[in-house]
This record gives C-alpha cells, sequence and structure tokens, in this order.
C-alpha cells in the first residue's frame, strides 16, 4: 500500500482526513512507512508494518483511528493517507530539526542517559529547545487529530514532553503513554538538565506505562522528588497493583505493561516448509557446522555485540570452541549512522570480525559471518529456525524482542538461548542461559554451556521460554495497557508526600 509519493498523493489514496476527528489516535516519532524507490526512478511511500503497527492495527481500525508521525526523512511531508478507516498523519522535520531533535537530544542525550550511561550523554541547550519544539509540533498535530473525548496513545522517549502539552490543549482527551526504553535509576535521571520538565511532561498522562515494575517505581519517586507531588507507596505489579501520583484533582496512574511480539504469527510462519527448507539452505552454504550461533541488532552499542565477539575470540583462543565446528552470522542493520557513538561502534565491530575471521577463519568458510543490513522477514526467520545459540548480550535493553522472536520460531524445541540479564525480556524468559554482559568469563561459560547443552534439557527450556512468549503476545500487551487506560487496574492506596518519603 502506498502513501503518495514525495510532491503529490497516490491517486489511490486521495481522501481528505476525516473531518470530525478520530477516537483512537497514536502519537510516534516515527510514522509506520519507508520511502521506496519505484521503477520509475520515483519515490514512494511504503506501509511498513512492525511490532507496534500490527499489535495497533485492529484497534486503529475499529476506531476509526489515526497514526501521527515523522515519516523519517528530513524535509518529507506526505499526505495522510487513508486505508481501512486508519489515517497516517506526517509530522514532517527540517533537516536541522533531525539533528538536533532526533539524532541530537533523542539519541545522543536521552538514550545513552536512559541505557545507564553506556556513552557520556551530550547535555546541549540548542538539542533540548529543538526537542521542545519538535514536541510541540506534535501536540499540535495531535490536537487536530483527535475527535472530541478521544484516546491518544503517545510512544516513547522522543516524545515525553507531548502528554503535557497536549492535555492543555485538548483537556478533553484521554492520554496514554508508553516508554519502550528503560526508566533510569534516580540518581542517572538527576544528571539531566531538564529533569523536572521531562517528569511534568509526562505528568500529563493519565497513564504512564514501563517494560518493569522497577522503571515505574523510579518514575513515583521522581515525580515526589521534582514535581512534588504525592505518590502512592507500595510495590507496582506486572499488569496490576498501579501506582499513582496525584496531580491537582488528576491522579496519574503508573505501571508496568512488558512489550511482547506476534508470536502466533512468527510460531506458524516459522513451520512453513519453504522456511524450514532455507534454514537447512543456511546451514549447507555455512558449510554445515555443528553450531550455527547467531545474532541480530540494529547496530547499536547497548547491544552488546561486542561483548558476544570478545567472547568467541576468547574461546577460540582457549581452544574452548574448535573453529571448524562453529559459524556465527551477525545481522546487524544500520542505525543512526550519523551519530558518533554509532559510527565508532561500526569500526569496532567490523575490526573484531576482521581479527576473528583473519584468525580462525578458512578461505570461503569465516568464522563470523557479518551483514551490515536488514532481511527479509521470512530470511530473518529462517535465521532464527537454524540457529542452534542465540546470542542477546545487551549492556542494557528495555526489552529485545529479538530474544522473543527466536523463541515464538523454535516450535521443534531445539535451539538454546543465551540472554543478558539486562534485558527487559530476562525478567520473563528465565529459562535462557542468563549472563552478566559485564563479567565476559560469565558470558563465555554461558555461550559454552548453550553449545553443550543435552538434548532433554534443551528440549525442555525451551518448552517453558516458549509457553510464556506464546501467552504473553502483543495483542496482550496492548490489550492490558488500553485496559488500565480505560480505567480497569488496580491503584495503590496511601499517597505519600516527598517529605514523608525522604523519612519512611
Ligand atoms: N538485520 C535485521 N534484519 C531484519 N530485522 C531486524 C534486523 N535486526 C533487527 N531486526 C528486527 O528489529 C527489531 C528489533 O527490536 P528489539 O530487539 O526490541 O530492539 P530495538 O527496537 O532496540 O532495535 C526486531 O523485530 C528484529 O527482528
Ligand atoms: O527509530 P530508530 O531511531 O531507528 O530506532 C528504532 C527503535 O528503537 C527503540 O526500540 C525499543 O523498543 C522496543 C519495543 O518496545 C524494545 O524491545 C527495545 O528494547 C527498545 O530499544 C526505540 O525505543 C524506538 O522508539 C525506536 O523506533
Amino acid at each position: 500500500m502506498s502513501v503518495g509519493d514525495r510532491n503529490g498523493k497516490n491517486a489511490a489514496d486521495e481522501v481528505g482526513p476525516s473531518t470530525k476527528g478520530s477516537d483512537f489516535v497514536v502519537v510516534a516519532n516515527r510514522l509506520p512507512v519507508d520511502l521506496v524507490t519505484a521503477p520509475d526512478g520515483g519515490t514512494r511511500w511504503k506501509r511498513s508494518p512492525g511490532g507496534l503497527v500490527t499489535a495497533l492495527e485492529p484497534i486503529l481500525r475499529g476506531n476509526k483511528g489515526a497514526w501521527v508521525g515523522w515519516p523519517g526523512v528530513a524535509d518529507a511531508d506526505p499526505d495522510p493517507l487513508i486505508e481501512d478507516g486508519v489515517e497516517l498523519h506526517s509530522v514532517p522535520l527540517s533537516a536541522a530539526e533531525v539533528e538536533d531533535y532526533y539524532e541530537g537530544f533523542s539519541n545522543a542525550t536521552l538514550w545513552p542517559l536512559y541505557h545507564d550511561v553506556i556513552v557520556k550523554p551530550v547535555y546541549d541547550r540548542k538539542w533540548w529547545s529543538a526537542y521542545v519544539e519538535v514536541n510541540r509540533r506534535f501536540a499540535e498535530s495531535a490536537a487536530k487529530v483527535a475527535a472530541q473525548g478521544a484516546t491518544v496513545w503517545i510512544q516513547d522517549y522522543q516524545l515525553q514532553l507531548v502528554p503535557k502539552m497536549l492535555r492543555m490543549l485538548r483537556p478533553d482527551l484521554t492520554i496514554g503513554f508508553f516508554l519502550h526504553i528503560p526508566f533510569p535509576p534516580i540518581e542517572l535521571f538527576m544528571q539531566m538538565p531538564w529533569r523536572t520538565e521531562i517528569i511534568e511532561g509526562l505528568l500529563g498522562a493519565d497513564l504512564i506505562g514501563f517494560h518493569l515494575p522497577g522503571g515505574a517505581q523510579n518514575f513515583l519517586y521522581l515525580a515526589r522528588r521534582l514535581a512534588g507531588q504525592p505518590t502512592s507507596r507500595g510495590s507496582i505489579g506486572v499488569r496490576s497493583k498501579l501506582g499513582v501520583v496525584q496531580v491537582g484533582f488528576r491522579s496519574v496512574r503508573v505501571g508496568a505493561f512488558p512489550i511482547s511480539i506476534d508470536s502466533g504469527n512468527l510460531d506458524e510462519r516459522s513451520k512453513l516448509k519453504s522456511i524450514r527448507d532455507r534454514a537447512k539452505q543456511i546451514r549447507k552454504d555455512l558449510g554445515n557446522p555443528k553450531h550455527i550461533m547467531l545474532g541480530v541488532d540494529r547496530l547499536d552499542y547497548t547491544k552488546g555485540i561486542d561483548v558476544r565477539l570478545n567472547a568467541l575470540l576468547e574461546l577460540l583462543e582457549e581452544k574452548r570452541v574448535d573453529p571448524a565446528s562453529v559459524a556465527m552470522l551477525q545481522l546487524a542493520t544500520p542505525s543512526r549512522e550519523r551519530v558518533d557513538s554509532y559510527v565508532q561502534l561500526r569500526s569496532q565491530v567490523e575490526r573484531q570480525v576482521g581479527r576473528i575471521n583473519g584468525e580462525y577463519g578458512e578461505m570461503a568458510h569465516p568464522v563470523v559471518n557479518y551483514l551490515h543490513r536488514p532481511v527479509p522477514r521470512d530470511e530473518l526467520i529462517a535465521y532464527f529456525v537454524a540457529a542452534d545459540v542465540m546470542l542477546v548480550t545487551p549492556f542494557r535493553d528495555g526489552m529485545n524482542l529479538v530474544a522473543k522472536e527466536y523463541v515464538a520460531c523454535r516450535s521443534d524445541l531445539g535451539g538454546a538461548l543465551v540472554l543478558s540479564e539486562f534485558t527487559g525480556a530476562a525478567a520473563e524468559l528465565r529459562q535462557a542461559y542468563l549472563c552478566n554482559p559485564h563479567d565476559l568469563e560469565g558470558v563465555k561459560d554461558s555461550i559454552v554451556a548453550a553449545l553443550e547443552q543435552d538434548r532433554d534439557e534443551g528440549r525442555k527450556r525451551m518448552r517453558a521460554l516458549r509457553r510464556q512468549v506464546l501467552t504473553h503476545d502483543v495483542e496482550r500487551w496492548a490489550k492490558s495497557f488500553l485496559a488500565a487506560l480505560s480505567g480497569g487496574g488496580v491503584a495503590g492506596s496511601a499517597l505519600i508526600a516527598d517529605d514523608e518519603a525522604e523519612t519512611s
């Protein structure tokens, strides 16, 4: 489905946006579209249904829904597309805004700060101004699109000021916010020069969702401390026991809603003969090694790609792994390529791959096969089916959907998952080979344990992992958040003010 070309509309989609507005609006940094080059050389917009879109599409369709977001390219402003009752509204960004709001404040300030300061966050006043300005534009766009009394669901760290801005423009709306990345420990968040503005921005929502109870708990503390609002005490549960911040007459609820994937669909696709055959072919192409190890990530310093490569190098050096018996495949999707730390990471990873292959590879048989590009969905599923050991070793990750995707694709109960304790997924996938990415010896031991696992032990682990992933899919995530937003869920009771909190 196309979304209009760069300068005009696609004939099929020449329908104006709804005049009364939408009853359900998703606001996210990105629109679910890609700019593609057509055979005639022209550029066109094509829908790109990621996990979030898949989860929300039925709700969007059933509720005269709309999606507000940036089309992902500087200065692009495609006309609204309407299909099956879902409208896509673009928020255009200039090249300077992409630099200051997206690459700068979002991805060189917030991203590293919220990921345990793995690289040093940059605090730049110009970037902050751009962040405020772009958040205002998103809020204004959502305010125009939403019908009277509509529900608006704002996504992620790029848009933390939108809840408050939108509430001021449209007090009639029900506003939800979900943070897809970790909410940092209090002492790290306190570095942020604009910390109070961010907390107050989020408090414009009626419900603020995090992946894990710990993030929600950190937020409650900061709402007391920085915004001076009384909050509930008591622990927050997973999809239960919500916390409360009292903001004047409004009760803002805070909870943990771990995201997931369309696990049923992956499970089904992974059983297709075409995918099974492709998995066999991949093994053959890799020289029929005894073990295939796989990494699938955006090329991001949070993902610990360097950790697993270091672990593999040492295992080869120590002869705990035989280079003739393993092949590793590392897929690394290019990401945020103009941000310094990402440029450096790419050189580092490519140096490590070169070193391992230089020392341990054979002609036409490298130990590490490295692809710096995204691969088509079915090809990725075939890699998951082929991989004996899946390596997921982030230093910090909000959830990590790749870990869940691998499990969903293993209906054969084969394979083993090595998973960092510092991912959101580790809270649910307890039967993985869990490891601490800061402890290289521990990572090496986990890899060896996964490579050498007994077949029955492996099947037992995979069965338990699959039970979790297949019963907790992305639809359940969306429904549980939206049910809580519309008034469900158990709120914490007693409120606690900052001065009491300090002494209790
Ligand atoms: N090289 C690749 N080719 C295709 N899809 C990829 C590739 N790398 C990552 N993905 C997909 O991108 C998504 C990444 O999600 P996740 O693991 O949660 O991390 P993040 O959102 O931080 O990148 C997954 O759905 C994964 O399958
Ligand atoms: O939009 P980009 O800058 O290209 O980045 C891609 C997305 O990365 C982040 O993903 C996070 O969300 C996942 C789903 O909740 C979660 O599993 C993962 O741990 C997070 O890192 C980011 O949060 C998105 O906004 C980006 O679009």
